[in-house]
């Protein structure tokens, strides 16, 4: 046996500097680069936010003008990448959609010297500009529509929006929109940056990073929650439910979707600015009875789970306010890789300046010296 000691799920471990977001787990606090994440999903723009994650600082205004220029420009699909998205079985799930995509839209502008840093902004460029795009028209391929050409003269969240429902949103529903993908956008070492950081670490390109990446957020731990909340909430049905479904979930040792973070033991700040989004959106439609069960399950959860440190997260109620949009549940998911694209790039571009390949160790604990027996003398 190794003497090493083993930190399951790299607990507490630091992997490495990084100066992009800061997150304190007690207070409820998380900021970009030194501005908290609930004022710039006030006060900001994702395309703003996503220059502040990559470069440090706010904008200029030329600057932000340009980049507006240059994603806007970078929103299309080649042809043939359209026919690829037609190919895919339309029944299959649209992150599954998203990951073959993305590793193919590298193959349309490859860019496998990373030592470049006009390459890396390129790619950098391309890639967050394009994942609404491709995840717009596998949305509207699956269902027998045609996809959606984008529109530069809307933003980033209206266009997205408009791919996807082929209208413009009303301006509430633009803003909400845009706060949501703030509101997602980083999130220092959870498991998909960190995917992407060991991606960027061997110098794989960067559409190989972002797909890597997409594959780790779409599980049900992680970025895949927000759709399995709705199905819970779902499986609770009413508010009377609540009590009795939360004690039987906890007796029998189910995760309850959408609780619990390795770092926050406090509700998630992110989920408190999604909950005031949906009270906003409801206070003039009332709210819907999915609402109402999720606030019950917190109330009643803040009693059994709330002692152990385990509140929503940023997963709980970012299904109800997508819901309420209009969008179909398993583009939720979706819709938070287009966010934290922006949080990927910055932590990849930040790991290339400073790159040794992640190779970290293991406890050994199985056999060694074992004779080989050959195979006429085996059972
Ligand atoms: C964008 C995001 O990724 S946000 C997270 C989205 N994921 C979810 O919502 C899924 C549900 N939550 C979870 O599975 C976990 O809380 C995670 C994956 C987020 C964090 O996992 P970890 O930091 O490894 O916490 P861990 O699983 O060790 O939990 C510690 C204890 O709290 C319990 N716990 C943690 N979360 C939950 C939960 N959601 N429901 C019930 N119990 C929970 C665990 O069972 C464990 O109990 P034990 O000490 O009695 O064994
Ligand atoms: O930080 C984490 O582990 C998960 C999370 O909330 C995120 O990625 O937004």
């Amino acid at each position: 046996m190794s003497e090493m000691e083993l930190r399951p799920g790299l607990a507490d471990v630091p992997v490495a500097e990084s100066a992009i977001s800061f997150i304190d787990g007690k207070r409820a606090r998380l900021e970009y680069r030194g501005i908290a994440a609930e004022t710039l999903a006030k006060e900001s723009s994702f395309e703003e936010t996503t220059w502040l994650l990559l470069k440090g600082d706010l904008p200029t205004q030329k600057e932000l003008a340009e980049f507006n220029h240059d994603l806007r420009s970078r929103r299309k699909l080649k042809y043939k990448l359209i026919d690829l998205i037609k190919s895919l079985p339309e029944n299959g799930h649209p992150m599954d959609a998203l990951q073959s995509s993305v590793s193919a839209l590298g193959m349309f502008y490859p860019s496998r010297d990373v030592g470049n840093y006009a390459n890396n902004w390129e790619a950098t460029l391309r890639l967050t500009a394009s994942l609404p795009t491709l995840v717009a028209a596998f949305s509207r391929i699956r269902n027998g529509d045609e996809a959606i050409e984008p529109r530069e003269d809307l933003d980033h969240a209206a266009n997205f929006y408009y791919m996807m429902f082929g209208k413009e949103p009303s301006a509430a529903t633009r803003k909400v929109l845009d706060a949501c993908l703030i509101l997602h956008a980083e999130h220092n070492m959870n498991a998909s940056t960190f995917t992407a950081r060991v991606t960027g670490s061997t110098l794989a390109n960067p559409y190989s990073v972002v797909s890597a990446a997409v594959g780790s957020l779409s599980g049900p731990l992680h970025g895949g929650a927000n759709e399995e909340v709705l199905g819970m909430l779902d499986a609770i049905g009413t508010k009377a439910n609540v009590q009795s479904w939360l004690e039987n979930a906890i007796a029998t040792k189910a995760k309850i979707m959408g609780f619990g973070h390795r770092v926050y033991k406090v509700k998630d700040p992110r989920a408190t600015v999604l909950q005031e989004l949906a009270e906003n959106m409801f206070a003039e439609t009332g709210r819907p009875a999915k609402y109402e069960v999720a606030i019950e399950l917190e109330r009643v959860a803040n009693g059994l789970l709330g002692p152990k440190g385990i509140y929503p997260n940023v997963d709980f109620f970012s299904g109800v306010v997508y819901q309420s949009l209009g969008i179909p549940t398993d583009l939720f998911t979706p819709i938070f890789a287009v966010a934290r694209v922006a949080g990927w790039l910055a932590h990849w571009l930040e790991q290339l300046k400073n790159n040794r390949i992640y190779r970290p160790e293991q406890v050994f604990v199985g056999k060694t010296n074992v004779d080989y027996i050959p195979l006429e003398k085996r059972p």
